[in-house]
């Protein structure tokens, strides 16, 4: 992705589809509430190896380890690529569980140019803006960087619109190792958020 063309971008944004979202039960198309194009896990295959980072580590100690109650083995299962060219779009929404041991998402951001598309993230209580295209202005072909932004299932997020380029991000659940602990039932979590950028990966 560091090294997308402009004829590279537009070949992968050409084989995308729509993306719905899940509103209630069902899964929905509305392109005033998401406006983004998506592929599923079976039609893309990325170099992007979690476990060889330092992700996993950091959610681990940020996200869940800062809580007692919480201390569990994680897993992570990739679930989107999303892409957003100009004016696309995700208005607030929260993600829905895809089983009963899922506590939270997270987001990988590409280094692909762009502009706009932050992610707005609150909880009721407070609100944290990830700037992902300021966050990865220093990466460069030679040395990319992601970034990524973990969050728990209760944080309600979206994606402002897109006004330049294209911003391109993979999805994870991330999921508890057991299935003992009801996770949807717990609210009050100090932190909710943790959002860094991967160097050279
Ligand atoms: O692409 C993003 O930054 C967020 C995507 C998202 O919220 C979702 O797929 O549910
Ligand atoms: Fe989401």
């Amino acid at each position: 992705m560091a090294n997308a063309s402009k004829e590279q971008l537009s070949d992968l944004i050409s084989t995308c589809d729509a993306a719905p979202f899940g509103r209630g039960h069902q899964t929905v198309y509305d392109d005033s509430y998401r406006k983004a194009l998506k592929l599923e896990l079976s039609q893309f295959a990325t170099p992007l190896e979690l476990a060889g980072t330092i992700i996993p580590h950091q959610i681990q100690r940020d996200l869940v380890d800062t809580d007692t109650a919480l201390r569990r083995q994680i897993r992570f299962e990739p679930y989107k690529l999303n892409i957003y060219d100009e004016g696309a779009f995700f208005k607030p929404h929260k993600d829905t569980p895809r089983r009963e041991n899922m506590f939270g998402s997270l987001v990988v951001v590409f280094p692909t140019e762009h502009q706009g598309g932050d992610l707005i993230l609150a909880d009721g209580k407070h609100d944290w803006t990830f700037k992902a295209s300021d966050a990865l202005k220093n990466s460069t072909p030679d040395h990319p960087e992601i970034a990524f932004v973990a969050f728990y299932s209760d944080v309600t997020h979206e994606v402002l619109p897109v006004t330049s380029g294209a911003r391109i991000t993979l999805t994870y659940n991330l999921y508890f190792e057991s299935t003992s602990l009801s996770v949807a039932a717990r609210t009050d979590w100090d932190t909710k958020v943790n959002a860094t950028i991967i160097k050279k990966i």
